[in-house]
């Protein structure tokens, strides 16, 4: 059987795409299971989210996630990455609002320098990402999907996506911005960044913060299909194309690294920041079904 993620924390399985029978033997490395790869013909990994209740953003479930992607990157057995959720609330909350609220600056700068790490490793990756979006994906947590090269959502009313913060009263940085005017243009990012707009899937998919809306139980399968699309493209022309499109974005990011921690820092420190943050969890709890 494939080794199945821990309860908590971040897990993930690799398959064969072409259904061969066996398994290779699990291994576990600092407490995440992972698979040793050895088998040229496993050439797409699904990377599952698991950081109940909400896949949100601790600085430990970045950190993790991060050293995962990079043992990912590293194993040249795999072509591509499909990532989804194995949490039934969400694919992701965004920012774990708990570590950008009543923490110090010094906290603060690790946090968000973790984060640009995380973006820019998923941005310019040479892998071929894929989202499967099979839940709710708030601010924060469009991160993945809008470095990914191509995103599924599940059709259901509850799986809205977008970048809601100035509904938190913040504002998204411009490196979540930036893709997103690549991927929808600049018109809608205004509307929709500005209104903080969370998407039901007819209008993700009609904006195109999407690609394919499909029912629940088909985006893995309509993933792997449109992987197997991907994958008949010879990597390496591919990759130059990709990093040839996205270069000139992430060279911002990695230009203005410093001064875009210290405008985070010295914005999340506000008192109405705080309080605009602590409001927002506050009000998450009382809507608890
Ligand atoms: C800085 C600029 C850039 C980025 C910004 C961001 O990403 S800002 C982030 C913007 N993100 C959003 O605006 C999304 C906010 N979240 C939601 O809208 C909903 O939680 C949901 C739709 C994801 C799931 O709905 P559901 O009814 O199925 O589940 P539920 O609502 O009952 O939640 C379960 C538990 O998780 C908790 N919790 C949730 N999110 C967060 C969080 N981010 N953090 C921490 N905790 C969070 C929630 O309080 C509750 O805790 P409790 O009481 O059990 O201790």
């Amino acid at each position: 059987m494939p080794h199945l993620p821990p309860a908590q924390g971040l897990g993930f399985r690799m398959r064969p795409s072409g259904g061969k029978s066996g398994r290779p033997a699990a291994r576990s490395v600092h407490g995440v299971s992972e698979v040793s790869a050895s088998w040229w013909w496993w050439s797409q990994a699904p990377l599952q989210l698991k950081n109940l209740p909400v896949n949100s953003f601790s600085l430990e479930f970045l950190t993790e996630l991060i050293i995962n992607l990079e043992k990912l990157e590293n194993d040249k057995t795999f072509r591509g990455i499909i990532i989804t959720s194995d949490c039934p609330k969400a694919f992701s909350a965004g920012v774990d609002l708990r570590e950008i609220c009543g923490k110090n600056p010094a906290h603060y700068t690790e946090y968000w320098k973790v984060l640009q790490d995380l973006w820019l490793r998923l941005y310019l990756s040479n892998l071929v990402l894929i989202s499967a979006i099979n839940g709710p994906c708030a601010a924060g947590g469009c991160l993945i999907p809008l470095t990914s090269d191509y995103r599924i959502l599940a059709d259901n009313p509850k799986c809205l996506i977008g970048l809601n913060e100035t509904r938190l009263g913040i504002s998204a940085p411009f490196w979540f911005k930036d893709p997103l005017v690549n991927i929808i243009g600049h018109r809608a990012s205004e509307h929709a960044l500005q209104l903080g707009l969370l998407f039901p899937p007819a209008e993700a998919l009609q904006v195109g913060i999407v690609d394919k809306v499909v029912p629940k139980d088909q985006v893995q399968s309509t993933a792997l299909s449109v992987m197997t699309q991907w994958l008949a493209i010879p990597d390496h022309a591919r990759q130059l194309t990709k990093n040839m499109i996205r270069k000139p974005t992430a060279d911002l990011l990695v230009k203005h690294r410093d001064t875009d921690i210290q405008n985070f820092v010295s914005f999340i420190s506000r008192d109405s920041i705080q309080k605009s943050l602590q409001m927002y969890l506050a009000k998450l709890k009382q809507n608890k079904d």
